[in-house]
């Protein structure tokens, strides 16, 4: 068994919280063990100026941290799972997925209006296709605006009086301690997550079995079975950044309810269908689920929005 072990992260505090929780939970449950970090720039962290739609391509954040796996760098990496790509490159697998954080989205209000109760033009901040296109969907008379920087920039853009809102994603507020900011949550009825939010990805390689064992104790059965339903989603769609989508698997009474959406930028068309699974038959509905959304509309949507990027 090796002593020293080195995960790879991104810079960012999230990033940073994240890679130190998982530092503290192999150094508690492996007391033998020393586990630093390392902080690896790519190329999603170089981008600041522009939405990460526009960029294009998938695992903009993940990248650079694979080639440093894949090199014996670092030994394990730890990601947000909702930045994983559907396909992982060769060699590298999901070593774990520990307990999912709260996987929905918010509204933190200048004020403290909720959502239903804005005026028409209300200013919107959010960069994300799928926030945005599930948002025009119910208020179409709402103003959406480009957004972007670090969860701090993105509060101080708000209480300057940029917007009059803001969408972020529950877990990273949590995680770095700005809960209180919430104004209100938007659960599945009002929106549906990104695959894989509120979870993080262990990324490992594949031949690792020293890093296996510890792999093992981390993994969360329950997380592992709604994210594997969700990405068979993903993986199915072939969905990239370009797409407004979004899948989330919920267990209820042993089973997974998944829930999925594709919609198109501006809101009006909106596919949302849902499939109750049993939980070891997670990838083969979570494909089922992306053929009857395609059936249904989705593959309308996908194929505009494919000749839009021409
Ligand atoms: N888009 C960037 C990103 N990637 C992961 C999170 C945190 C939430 C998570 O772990 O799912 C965020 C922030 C956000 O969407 O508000």
């Amino acid at each position: 068994m090796k002593k020293n072990i080195c995960i790879g992260t991104r810079g960012s505090m999230l990033a940073l919280w994240q890679a130190n929780f998982i530092k503290s939970e192999i150094e508690r449950l492996f007391p033998d063990l020393e586990v630093g970090l390392k902080i690896i720039k790519t190329t999603g962290d170089q981008i600041t100026d522009r939405p990460l739609a526009m960029v294009g391509g998938k695992g903009l954040f993940v990248k650079e941290i694979e080639t440093a796996l894949l090199n014996n760098d670092i030994d394990l990496a730890v990601h947000s799972m909702k930045d994983m790509p559907g396909e992982l490159p060769q060699g590298l697998i999901i070593g774990a997925i520990p307990k999912r954080e709260n996987p929905f989205d918010v509204l933190i209000s200048n004020g403290s209006r909720m959502l239903a109760e804005y005026k028409k033009g209300a200013k919107i901040g959010t960069s994300s296709l799928r926030r945005a296109s599930q948002i025009k969907h119910i208020r179409p008379d709402l103003t959406i605006e480009s957004i972007r920087g670090n969860l701090d920039t993105r509060i101080k853009k708000l209480k300057s009086g940029e917007y009059d809102a803001i969408v972020l994603a529950a877990a990273g507020l949590i995680r770095l301690e700005q809960e209180s900011q919430i104004t209100e949550y938007l659960d599945e009825t009002i929106m549906i997550p990104a695959v894989g939010q509120g979870a993080l990805c262990i990324e490992t390689r594949a031949n690792d079995d020293d890093i296996a064992l510890i792999m093992e104790k981390l993994d969360h059965y329950d997380t592992r079975i709604c994210v594997t339903g969700e990405r068979a989603f993903l993986k199915q769609i072939e969905g990239s950044c370009h797409i407004p989508v979004a899948c989330f698997g919920k267990i209820e009474n042993n089973n997974v309810v998944l829930t999925a959406v594709v919609a198109s930028e501006d809101g009006k068309e909106l596919i949302k269908e849902q499939l109750v699974s049993p939980m070891d038959k997670m990838e083969l509905n979570g494909r089922i689920l992306a053929d009857k959304v395609l059936e249904k509309g989705g593959k309308k949507i996908l194929e505009s929005l494919n000749s839009n990027d021409a």
